[in-house]
């Protein structure tokens, strides 16, 4: 039977998805060894459409791109975010109106097609794919950078010409593979000193990754999930092991924000029954940690239907509030999923600078590294060098081709250029790091624009997701950030970086209440290990301080 047609799924075990799924979670992770026997049997249906999460639909997508110009040419609706430390003290202003919202237009040109995407699991069509933990015969030597060898059927990269992103011509027949293939052109650059502004133990410090590049042909959907470098345990132990040690790098990574909440709390609740003075002192305590109204009025809410006149106790407070936390955090944490019957299936990554994009690639190229798919990276930052080498380095550690070009080049043909030599190069996934350039709105517009376009010439459902790093310590700033590249890229699945360190991680409470789409992954810190799928359960008892 060609294995083409064979539905292969697979994921890192989610073993709190496993425990207790969210109610409306549509992909519970399945058994991985199971669907391999599976599909080693019985060929079944390659799975026909990608899962994304929700954002602006086809039909409303002209509408928020002309709203989105309209707010990026229109003065600025948000700052930049800064780079390092938690500076932008700010009121909770997460209900101010949206520009665009609710905004239904015919579609426009730039964005490829893309089906209407629910923003609630619920909504998901696909039934669950099974788990399967990667074992260890899966996971061979690691390879470097450009040597990568193509996959049995693939064919070797050829050189590519130069093609302007502005003509590209869709209908030109493919080259011939060169005698010897070659390798991607700019890819093996890898720089032997660490570069200047982003040395190399600051973004790699934890050892190579361990791909897993001999892996079948895979084809259908793939949920990427937890890391599996202890695969090789009995699985009952690993995923408890894992789980715990990554919440408690959570609640670690959580510890200020929590603390402080956790301070007033108790500071309103000592000796003193609950009424209206303590719900509203309450209430302004949970807007100063940016969760937002409507999260601040549902806590205070369930707390006053409960216990209004009685004694309480702040870890009561702190309970209700772990609860309600998890209410509006469940339906948007999804588990990210690729489909593989598009090669390479894309990835363009997006977000204000120095929010994370670069090390979030890293992070997740090797998590997909690490289950067995190809990837290849695009350094589409084409205005900073050190993000260019950056993520080069990124790439030597995950064994991915990094397709980059010159500083200042346009970012758009370097997308172009990077489809085809990932296509050609049999790549599973192609990852496009973007530059997130707010100095003049009018033209990061245009350009993520042209980069979707482009793509589209290439794969009419290209990019096939699209990931927005947001910066917990920029507070308030991100709301406003969400919406902007939501409508001008069409971002369609969020990664909350920096909740290490942070007394803002509430705002990831107020996003999730007001944008609906999928948080797939958060990152508590600079090393390939602090990007974990998102659980609801956990994130809102660690902020709350339970558990
Ligand atoms: N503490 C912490 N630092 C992070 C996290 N994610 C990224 N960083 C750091 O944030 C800084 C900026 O990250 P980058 O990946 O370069 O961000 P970027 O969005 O690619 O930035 P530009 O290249 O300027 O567009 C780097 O120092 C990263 O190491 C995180 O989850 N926690």
């Amino acid at each position: 039977m060609a294995l083409k047609f064979i539905k292969k799924v697979f994921s890192f075990g989610r073993k709190e998805a496993e425990e207790t799924p969210p109610e409306d979670q549509p992909l519970a992770p399945l058994n991985l060894d199971a669907l391999k026997e599976f599909a080693a049997e019985k060929p079944a249906e390659v799975s026909p459409s990608p899962l994304r999460g929700g954002s602006v639909g086809e039909a409303d997508r002209g509408g928020v791109l002309d709203e989105a110009r309209e707010v990026l040419s229109s003065p600025t609706p948000f700052e930049e975010a800064p780079r390092a430390a938690d500076t932008t003290p700010s009121g909770p202003s997460d209900h101010l109106p949206i520009k665009g919202e609710g905004a239904a237009a015919p579609a426009i040109e730039p964005f490829p097609a893309r089906p209407e995407i629910p923003t609630t699991p619920g909504e998901v069509p696909e039934p669950a794919p099974a788990e399967i933990p990667v074992t260890p015969e899966d996971v061979p030597a690691p390879s470097m950078p450009g040597e990568v060898p193509p996959g049995p059927g693939e064919t070797p990269a050829p050189e590519q010409p130069e093609v302007p992103p502005e003509t590209p011509a869709p209908s030109q027949p493919e080259p011939a593979p060169a005698p010897s293939p070659p390798d991607v052109p700019e890819t093996p650059s890898v720089p032997t000193q660490p570069p200047t502004e982003v040395p190399p133990e600051q973004a790699l410090a934890t050892g190579p990754v361990q791909p897993a590049a001999s892996a079948p042909v895979l084809t259908g959907k793939v949920t990427v999930g937890k890391a599996v470098e202890k695969a090789a345990e009995p699985p009952a132990t690993v995923a408890a092991e894992a789980r715990r040690t990554w919440f408690q790098r959570l609640r670690q990574g959580l510890s200020r924000s929590s603390r402080e909440l956790s301070g007033s709390i108790s500071g309103i609740f000592t000796k003193r029954k609950l009424d209206d003075d303590t719900l509203e002192e309450l209430e302004d305590v949970l807007l100063r940690a940016d969760l937002g109204m409507e999260t601040a009025l549902r806590v205070t809410d369930s707390l006053a239907s409960s216990r209004y006149g009685r004694d309480v106790s702040d870890a009561e407070v702190r309970a209700i509030m772990a609860q309600e936390v998890e209410k509006v955090l469940a339906p948007v944490a999804m588990p990210l999923e690729l489909d593989l019957s598009h090669k390479p299936h894309v990835i363009l990554v997006v977000g204000v600078n120095g929010t994370g994009k670069t090390t979030t690639i890293g992070k997740l190229a090797a998590k997909l590294r690490q289950g067995g798919l190809s990837v290849m990276l695009a350094a589409g930052d084409t205005f900073r060098a050190a993000a260019i080498e950056q993520l080069k380095i990124w790439g030597e550690r995950t064994g991915s081709p990094v397709v980059s070009s010159k500083l200042g080049a346009d970012a758009a043909g370097l997308a172009w250029d990077a489809f085809e030599k990932a296509k050609a190069a049999g790549s599973d996934v192609l990852i496009i790091d973007t530059a997130g350039r707010l100095q003049n709105k009018a033209e990061l517009m245009a350009e993520l624009e042209k980069i979707a376009r482009v793509l589209g010439k290439h794969d009419p459902e290209a990019p096939h997701t699209v990931l927005q790093t947001v910066d917990a310590t920029t507070g308030q700033n991100a709301l406003s950030q969400v919406e902007i590249f939501r409508n001008v890229a069409g971002v369609n699945g969020l990664v909350m970086t920096k909740l290490d360190g942070t007394a803002r991680g509430g705002i990831l409470v107020a996003i999730a209440a007001k944008h609906k789409l999928p948080v797939y992954f958060i990152g508590v810190g600079e090393q390939v290990e602090d990007l974990e799928p998102f659980s609801a359960g956990d994130f809102a008892k660690a902020i709350a301080g339970v558990g």
